[in-house]
């Protein structure tokens, strides 16, 4: 767990930025037949499936109101507060993203604008498995409201008990969200991607899980159910100068790794000894941590590297594209300029990933697996498409009309020539 890579050569980089490769035997046969099941079954596959894996089926698949508003008296009022400050900075945060329509005339007489508007059936999917993320609630759901989106289903895995976490439940209180069943992993998705007696279906699925949850994703998606994104196993990556606190930068890469056996951290830094003195902290820190054995797992494959120029550590990282991105350094602020790929990025020492995660305002459903290349994490415009309008007036349409008549003629497009000349000849 020690080993530390020094100013690997570039052609090395290729190997290093290799997200670690996840057991897939068999994902996509078991997960198709998951989703088939549910497709013919319905409701009693998905009870069956949660019987499979939870030990537990319940009678209903849908939390009655009665149990969502019972959730205020089965979490702490210090959790209450935490998370209404949560949700304030989030709305805050997402609010600004609504976009304004505004119109715009491109040539006399010729107006373009662009709406948004609200997907209106979405399903989002709440892990559960490993830890009930209730913080994922709040960061589906409160994009998906600002955006207006008119259905919001929740899924969600029952824990042993057979019940939603309550914390989930009180998030989707203070929220208004009334439809929230339990179901979990591939089954809860095919039932959001083609409906159930009891689940509608939706035109979009969101939200993050495990192995199975992603791969019922893809397969969903190709049967034309769209997705917010592929999410893949959490990743953190850290850039430390000598002015970083050692001990800091520990925390945060345990907190990611506490994730999952397969979520990866990375750290570059500038020197060796960096490294060590983060090293020292992390052996200190991860003793007292109750999910030690799965960080244990995850940092096998943990990559620390010493890459000393500070162009070539950004030209690193940008290859590897990480989910999250902490710039531990007094001059962050600079150095964030240099970032390019990155789903969220973490500036300064007092920045730590788990603000972004729960409270900041920023959303924590990013691109993974060196996807933030090209994608970004989702916000109000996930939830929305937006549609163009167009309105030409007649002086617009002559304005305009001459040159759509030759570039129609020129594609050998006569019918697309008419549809303006006969326009024109009315006038
Ligand atoms: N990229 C992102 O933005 C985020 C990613 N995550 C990731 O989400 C994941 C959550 O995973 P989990 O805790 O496992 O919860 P989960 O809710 O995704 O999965 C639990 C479900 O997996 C299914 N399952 C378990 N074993 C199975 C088997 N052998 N065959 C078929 N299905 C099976 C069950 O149906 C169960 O309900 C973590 O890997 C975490 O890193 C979490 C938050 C954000
Ligand atoms: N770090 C997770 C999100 C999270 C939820 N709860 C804690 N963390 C991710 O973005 O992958
Ligand atoms: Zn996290």
């Amino acid at each position: 767990m020690n080993t530390i890579i020094e100013n690997p050569p570039e052609a090395e980089w290729k190997e290093l930025i290799k997200r670690p490769v996840i057991n897939a035997l068999n994902l996509t046969e078991t997960v198709s037949e998951i989703i088939n099941t549910v497709k013919q079954q319905g409701d009693f596959a998905v009870k069956d499936y949660s019987l499979k894996f939870h030990g537990f089926a319940p009678d209903e698949l849908w939390v009655t109101e009665d149990d969502i508003k019972k959730s205020s008296q089965l979490i702490s009022k210090n959790l209450q507060k935490a998370i209404l400050l949560a949700k304030k900075n989030i709305e805050k945060f997402h609010r600004q993203q609504l976009l304004k329509t505004k119109k715009i005339e491109t040539t006399t007489g010729v107006s373009c604008w662009r709406k948004s508007v609200a997907i209106e059936n979405v399903g989002l999917y709440i892990p559960g498995g490993s830890a009930p993320l209730f913080s994922t609630l709040l960061m589906l759901a409160i994009p998906a409201k600002l955006a207006g989106c008119k259905n919001i289903l929740v899924t969600t895995p029952a824990n042993a008990g057979g019940n939603v976490d309550p914390a989930i439940l009180y998030v989707a209180k203070i929220l208004g969200i009334k439809n929230i069943y339990k179901a979990g992993g591939a089954q809860a998705i095919a039932a959001m991607a083609y409906g159930t007696q009891t689940v509608n279906k939706v035109d979009k699925i969101f939200g993050p899980g495990n192995q199975y949850v992603t791969e019922a994703k893809r397969i969903v998606n190709i049967d034309r159910v769209a997705i917010d994104m592929l999410a893949g196993p959490s990743e953190l990556a850290v850039y430390a100068d000598d002015t970083c606190i050692p001990g800091f930068i520990a925390a945060d890469l345990l907190s990611q790794a506490e994730h999952g056996g397969d979520s990866q951290v990375v750290l570059v830094a500038v020197n060796k000894q960096i490294i060590e003195k983060i090293i020292l902290e992390i052996h200190a820190q991860l003793p007292s941590l109750p999910r030690k054995e799965i960080v244990e797992n995850s940092f096998l494959n943990r990559r620390f590297l010493v890459i000393e120029k500070v162009e070539d550590a950004f030209d690193f990282l940008n290859q590897y594209a990480p989910e999250h991105l902490i710039i531990a350094s007094e001059h962050a602020d600079v150095l964030a300029e240099k970032v390019i790929n990155a789903g969220s990025v973490f500036l300064g020492n007092y920045s730590p990933e788990s603000a972004g995660d729960y409270a900041s305002g920023t959303n924590h459903s990013l691109p993974t697996n060196g996807t933030a290349v090209t994608q970004s994490g989702v916000s109000v415009d996930s939830f929305v498409k937006k549609i163009t309008f167009q309105k030409l007036t007649p002086e617009g349409l002559n304005n305009i009309g001459e040159a759509v008549e030759y570039m129609a003629s020129a594609e050998g497009l006569m019918a697309h020539k008419n549809a303006v000349t006969i326009r024109k000849n009315k006038q």
